[in-house]
């Protein structure tokens, strides 16, 4: 059994957009969410959104069936299954919600693959609207998370939910995948020893591009879902190779991957 953990990002890592967006997108109301958008903060706007949809008769099950056709690259699912045939423990950390992440898992079959799925809060009332809630509510103290770089959302920092994580897996080595400016401070709290596995040319990977001196981890990058599948499976098997030989006292020179360049382009 690997002592590995992979922890994947949602939007734009698994999924090839945000669901947010497609949501809203697919369901006819951008107009709408686009003019309240500078009016209110992200999670009550979401919220918002599904009242306005349930009032115009929008059900669950429309946005069930929005869900179930979200774009995915083809080799991502197989990545995520032969990632956790190989012993990996999966988890996603979000800033999406739990209906949209796990409508969309429990469609593609994968849900029961993840042990743990950090996002913000959602359920469907008793009415059949769906309820949209902050992993983090600052709405009432004003106050939102205290976070290192200041580049997170005032309702989730992802680098506390990785510190949490990493305090019940103190020996398992960490391969962290993601796209977004959200994803850069969880990045920071990497050990020697983890991998970081940054989308090129998105957000995260010219943070990162920039502050290379502040990341622990090693560095691998990646384009599509077929490039991450590679990368992903290459690095698993490199680990466990390094563990099982380890454990034989066996010193191996340790499989390097192409890292990324030092400035961004
Ligand atoms: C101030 C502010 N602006 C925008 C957002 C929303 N937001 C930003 S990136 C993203 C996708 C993240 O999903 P994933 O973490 O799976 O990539 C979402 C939903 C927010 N919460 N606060
Ligand atoms: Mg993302």
């Amino acid at each position: 059994m690997a002592g590995i953990v992979v922890v994947f990002d949602f939007d734009k890592t698994i999924i090839d957009c945000d669901s947010d967006n497609w949501v809203i997108d697919e369901l006819g109301a951008t107009e709408l969410f686009n003019q309240l958008l500078p009016t209110m903060p992200w999670n009550s706007l979401m919220d918002r959104m599904m009242k306005e949809l349930h009032d115009q008769g929008k059900t669950i099950e429309d946005i069930t069936e929005v869900l179930k056709r979200t774009p995915i690259h083809p080799r991502i699912i197989p990545a995520i299954k032969s990632a956790h045939d190989l012993g990996c423990d999966l988890k996603i950390v979000s800033d999406a919600n739990t209906f949209f992440i796990e409508t969309f898992l429990k469609h593609h079959g994968i849900w029961e693959l993840f042990s743990e799925i950090h996002t913000n809060p959602s359920f469907v009332d008793d009415e059949g609207r769906l309820r949209i809630f902050p992993q983090h509510d600052f709405t009432n103290t004003k106050s939102p998370l205290d976070c290192n770089t200041n580049l997170c959302p005032p309702n989730m920092c992802k680098a506390m939910v990785i510190e949490k994580i990493q305090a019940c897996n103190t020996d398992k080595k960490f391969i962290y995948l993601g796209d977004g400016i959200g994803d850069f401070c969880p990045s920071l709290k990497l050990k020697n020893g983890d991998y970081l596995m940054p989308r090129k040319n998105f957000p995260v990977w010219d943070l990162i591009c920039k502050n290379q001196k502040l990341i622990k981890a090693e560095i691998h990058q990646w384009s599509d879902g077929q490039e991450m599948e590679h990368v992903l499976i290459r690095l698993i098997k490199a680990i466990s190779t390094e563990e099982t030989n380890n454990g034989d006292s066996t010193q191996i020179v340790s499989v390097k991957l192409w890292t990324i360049p030092v400035t961004a382009h």
